[in-house]
């Protein structure tokens, strides 16, 4: 038997970093994809082929009739680790420790990115693999075995990224619990700067900044909650698009500061953030960790000036629509 399941990347509206100390936050299913196709195999191992994943340090060394390579095995191992521990702890719920499996993954969503890569591969690996044992299960049961996965690797997650990246669409998600928000055409533009920032990292390095000066970050967090409650209002309010558009707009730009003095941005960000609102975005931020990865830049009437403001500033623009689907099982095969 083999099973095709695909889940897809997320970007973050308002409240990355603050979501992981229990804030709410605002995040949507985007239209790109990770693939994962699963097997058995009858060596009892759990074999995992990850073709668009590179690993740094590998040294070939030439002789006159044989070439050896040598590899940082240690990295590849770590980078492999939430398809691991996605595939062991299916394998643990499904009874079957021992059970052979061999998972392949394809992928659209650029790793490190802020665009919820980890989250993808996490909930497409459990999607996949809990179909290949027989397991019967919802989305959102799904979307809190990604959130394990986060937190095993990680360390810390909130489990937005795998709650949204498992059921799709539009959400507002506070402590494991989300709401769905009526689904809008978004007019975003992402920015991507083509570096990549570690969750993992950033992370540990707003948790070290709390630790050293609560009293001053504890603030900075609780006006990130503020930012997403006043988003939601305006996003569930009657009014017109375009005074939504550009209150929502107004607030972006304020969590952006908050992440920058979190010091999760870096040069490149905000440069591509003050390229898009002078191309007329009427807001523009990072979206997810940070450290490097994406902005995004709501731009209702300009988005191709704007797109090519990216471009000039250095980065890649990527138009992208909403999902309404999370978790899809594409393929079962017998
Ligand atoms: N296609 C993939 N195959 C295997 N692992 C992946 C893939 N995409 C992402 N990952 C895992 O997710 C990690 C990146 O996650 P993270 O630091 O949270 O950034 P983001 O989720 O923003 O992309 C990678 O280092 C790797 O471990
Ligand atoms: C920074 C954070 O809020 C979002 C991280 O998203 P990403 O892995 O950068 O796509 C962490 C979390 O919510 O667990
Ligand atoms: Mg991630």
């Amino acid at each position: 038997m083999r099973v095709l399941a695909s889940a897809p990347a997320k970007i973050i509206l308002f409240g990355e970093h603050s979501v992981v100390y229990g804030k709410p936050a605002i995040a949507a299913a985007i239209d790109l994809r990770t693939y994962v196709r699963a097997e058995f195999n009858d060596r009892g191992t759990i074999k995992i082929e990850a073709k668009d994943i590179r690993v740094p340090g590998l040294t070939v060394s030439f002789s006159e009739d044989e070439i050896y390579f040598e590899s940082d095995y240690g990295r590849a191992a770590e980078v492999l680790s939430y398809v691991r521990q996605a595939i062991e702890l299916v394998r643990e719920e499904a009874g079957a420790n021992g059970k052979g499996i061999t998972v392949s993954i394809t992928s659209q969503i650029p790793v490190g990115a802020g665009l919820g890569s980890s989250a993808a591969v996490a909930v497409a690996t459990i999607g996949a693999v809990s179909r290949l044992l027989g397991l019967e299960l919802s989305n959102e049961e799904i979307g809190r075995l990604g959130h394990r996965v986060e937190l095993l690797v990680q360390g810390a997650s909130s489990g937005i990224d795998p709650t949204v990246s498992a059921i799709g669409g539009f959400i507002h998600y506070e402590r494991g619990k989300f709401e769905h928000l009526p689904f809008m055409e978004l007019p975003i533009v992402v920015g991507y700067t083509g570096s990549s920032g570690s969750t993992k990292e950033l992370v540990a390095m707003v948790r070290r900044s709390y630790e050293e000066m609560p009293d001053v970050i504890e603030p900075v967090l609780v006006a990130m909650g503020k930012i997403v409650e006043k988003a939601r209002d305006v996003i569930l309010s009657e009014l017109d698009d375009d005074v939504r558009f550009s209150q929502l707009g107004r607030l972006m730009n304020i969590n952006h500061g908050l992440l920058d003095a979190l010091g999760v941005s870096t040069k490149k960000l905000s440069e591509l953030v003050y390229a898009a609102r002078v191309a007329g975005a009427i807001g523009a931020k990072i979206t997810g960790a940070g450290g490097g990865g994406c902005m995004y830049a709501l731009a209702p009437e300009n988005q191709s000036e704007v797109a090519t403001a990216i471009t000039i500033a250095g980065g890649t623009p990527m138009i992208t629509r909403i999902s309404r689907e999370g978790l899809r099982i594409e393929e079962v095969l017998p």
